[in-house]
């Protein structure tokens, strides 16, 4: 599998060598995207590529390319690994230097890592929707970063599954923010509530992409901040991803939602999103 490293590099995945002194490694001293591939096409790469460049400068680190730049690589590597539906994962560290908290000096440049893999769309669980379990947000205030520090997304993550259930949902101070590795969503009276995009949850390019199709299909919207309690008594519920699309929950912590199936609005949500991939696909 031919993977991106650095000033150009494609190399065999297993040919690379990276620092033990990468920060991050050492720190977790990085920024990363996941893109989506359609029919071997790039989905939202502009809009992901952006909350890049954003995202490394929200830490101070200046990204060596542009968002086509960016966007040439990604395409390159879904090119020449033959990949038709899967990702391109990409990530940049502040580059190898001896253990030390701050900066290293500016000779020091980012170290950029990227590949493409097949990665089949999760359509049962799109269908037929997942339990979920509700865990305490303790994660810094700086979700808002897409950053390589994900322990405690990693730990939400590990405790749901624990659970059986497939994602966690952090509750703070009594409000839903984000999934571990998602957007969360509620459905009440055909009304759509999201926790707004603050430095409390990564804002979504998928959340995006639902409130863009909210807007066009005449579907009520309500950012605000809900309580647990609430959430629970939506009439739907369902999460967002890059890698999930759409998918439906179908129980929190054990509580059926609603009829225990995916919701009315949510299928048609699922119905529009999926018109966005064909429009791609028709390009
Ligand atoms: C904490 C968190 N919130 C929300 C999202 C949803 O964002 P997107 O809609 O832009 O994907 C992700 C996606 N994380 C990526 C998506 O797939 N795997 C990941 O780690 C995430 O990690």
């Amino acid at each position: 599998m031919t993977t991106y490293f650095n000033n150009g590099v494609y190399a065999d995945k297993e040919t690379i060598k990276v620092s033990i002194d990468d920060r991050g490694y050492y720190f977790g001293d990085g920024v990363y995207e996941v893109i989506k591939v359609y029919d071997g096409k790039l989905y939202t790469d502009q809009e992901h590529f952006t909350r890049f460049l954003q995202s490394a400068k929200k830490i101070r680190m200046d990204l060596p390319y542009t968002i086509d730049e960016f966007t040439g690589i990604a395409k390159k590597l879904a090119a020449d690994n033959g990949i038709v539906e899967g990702h391109v994962y990409i990530q940049a560290t502040r580059g190898a230097a001896p253990r030390m908290h701050n900066f290293p000096g500016e000779e020091v440049e980012p170290m950029i890592t990227a590949y493409a893999i097949h990665n089949p769309r999760p359509l049962s669980k799109i269908k037929e929707g997942v339990a979920v379990k509700t865990t305490d947000d303790i994660r810094w205030l700086r979700c808002d970063i897409k950053s390589l520090n994900l322990l405690g997304n990693v730990l939400a993550k590990q405790e749901a599954y624990d659970a059986g259930c497939a994602e966690a949902v952090f509750v703070r101070d009594g409000i839903v923010t984000e999934g571990s590795s998602s957007n969360m969503f509620g459905v009440k009276d055909g009304i759509l509530y999201t926790h707004p995009a603050t430095n409390l949850i990564l804002n979504g390019i998928t959340r995006r992409v639902i409130l863009q199709l909210c807007a066009k299909h005449s579907i009520g919207v309500m950012e605000e901040p809900f309580t647990l309690e609430q959430f629970k008594e939506m009439d739907e519920l369902f999460l967002t991803s890059t890698t999930s699309e759409i998918t439906p929950i179908v129980s929190i912590d054990g509580k059926i939602v609603g009829d225990g199936a995916p919701g009315r609005v949510t299928e048609r949500l699922q119905q529009v999103f999926e018109e966005t991939i064909h429009e791609l696909k028709m390009e």
